[in-house]
């Protein structure tokens, strides 16, 4: 059956949605079961339908959602991916946690392009530009926590298969997968790419890979009580080396095939691992559950009826 032939609905709630990115625009190894039409929320259209994949895992059944970033044909540019409907789309569909694909610079000499890294910390460098919070409206105000943006828990589960990454023009030169407490992703605006000056800053300032998506992704995920990890797909050294020439988009674009097959056979185990049990951070909500509400500094008595209604499509209970 094509893609096109497949059911446009499905009623049950996913487990685990993936957000692929530059130059991964589908994931080879899920088989389809529905393809959902970009969905419409509060917020607007998502960047790309919603592609619902369900796996068996012994006794489980485990269902993933996929949505590309940039949209099928890559369409959106970094600073206006409807990131707010994107998200909202995934916690309508319940999902318990966010498994997000990244193409990256790299900002230190050891990680080096088709390495993999799982940041835990990052620097916002994006210009304000962008729409960042569910909860920044005159009439909904609400500041949860962001000291740890992405999830141990689930950066834990994810390098227990850092063995599946392979380099397979150069076996010898094998892909890495960078995983510490510090390792710090900075958040550009784009979509140009940086100055050499830029981008010697950035490495000052302690960052490690750089790239123009995790912001507002992460802080949205936050918002919306979902654990949130990264993978960061290494491919240049950015501008910061004054030996070689500063990154292009075709140094990209040279090494999307390799990160594409090591994204593919990564995201085929975890979900696989998942199937079989889905992991503890996934069931308890990995300590997020109730922190947006919370969060919510406004009363709810002078909250207008279009607020109220924009709460309870991220959160029905509430
Ligand atoms: C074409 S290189 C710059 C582009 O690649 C990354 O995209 P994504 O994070 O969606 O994989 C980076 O963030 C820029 O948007
Ligand atoms: N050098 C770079 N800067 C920002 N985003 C990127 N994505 C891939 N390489 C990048």
């Amino acid at each position: 059956m094509t893609n096109s032939e497949l059911p446009s609905t499905f009623d049950e709630p996913i487990d685990l949605a993936i957000i692929g990115g530059t130059g991964l625009y589908n994931l080879a190894c899920l088989k389809p079961v529905a393809v959902l039409p970009p969905m419409q929320t509060p917020w607007g259209l998502t960047s790309s339908p919603i592609t619902i994949s369900v796996v068996i895992g012994g006794a489980n059944k485990f269902t993933v959602a996929f949505v590309s970033r940039h949209g099928v044909d890559h369409e959106y540019p970094p600073t206006k991916v409807p990131f707010r409907a994107n998200m909202a789309a995934i916690k309508r569909l319940q999902a318990k946690a966010v498994l997000s694909f990244s193409a990256v610079g790299s900002l230190q000499e050891h990680i080096k392009p088709r390495d993999f890294v799982l940041p835990q910390q990052l620097i916002d460098r994006t210009k304000g530009i962008r729409a960042s919070s569910y909860f920044n409206e005159v009439g909904l105000v609400g500041h949860v926590g962001f000291g740890n943006p992405f999830s141990k828990s689930f950066a834990d589960f994810i390098y227990q298969f850092k063995d599946v990454l392979e380099n397979q023009d150069a076996p010898e030169q094998p892909c890495l997968m960078h995983y510490d407490p510090e390792t710090t992703v900075v958040c550009m605006e784009g979509p140009q790419f940086s100055t050499r000056a830029e981008s010697k800053m950035y490495k000052m300032f302690g960052g490690d890979i750089i790239n123009m998506s995790v912001i507002p992704e992460a802080k949205l995920a936050r918002e919306l009580e979902l654990p949130y990890q990264m993978v960061c797909m290494s491919t240049d050294y950015d501008a910061w080396r004054d030996h070689e020439e500063a990154v292009t988009v075709n140094a990209v674009f040279g090494h999307l095939a390799n990160n594409g097959r090591n994204a593919n056979a990564l995201a085929a185990r975890i979900i696989q691992e998942m199937a079989k049990e889905i992991p503890e951070f996934m069931k308890t909500g990995d300590g997020l559950t109730g922190t947006a509400k919370m969060s919510i500094a406004t009363k709810k008595d002078v909250m207008a009826p279009e607020t109220l209604d924009n709460i309870r499509f991220l959160f029905p209970e509430y």
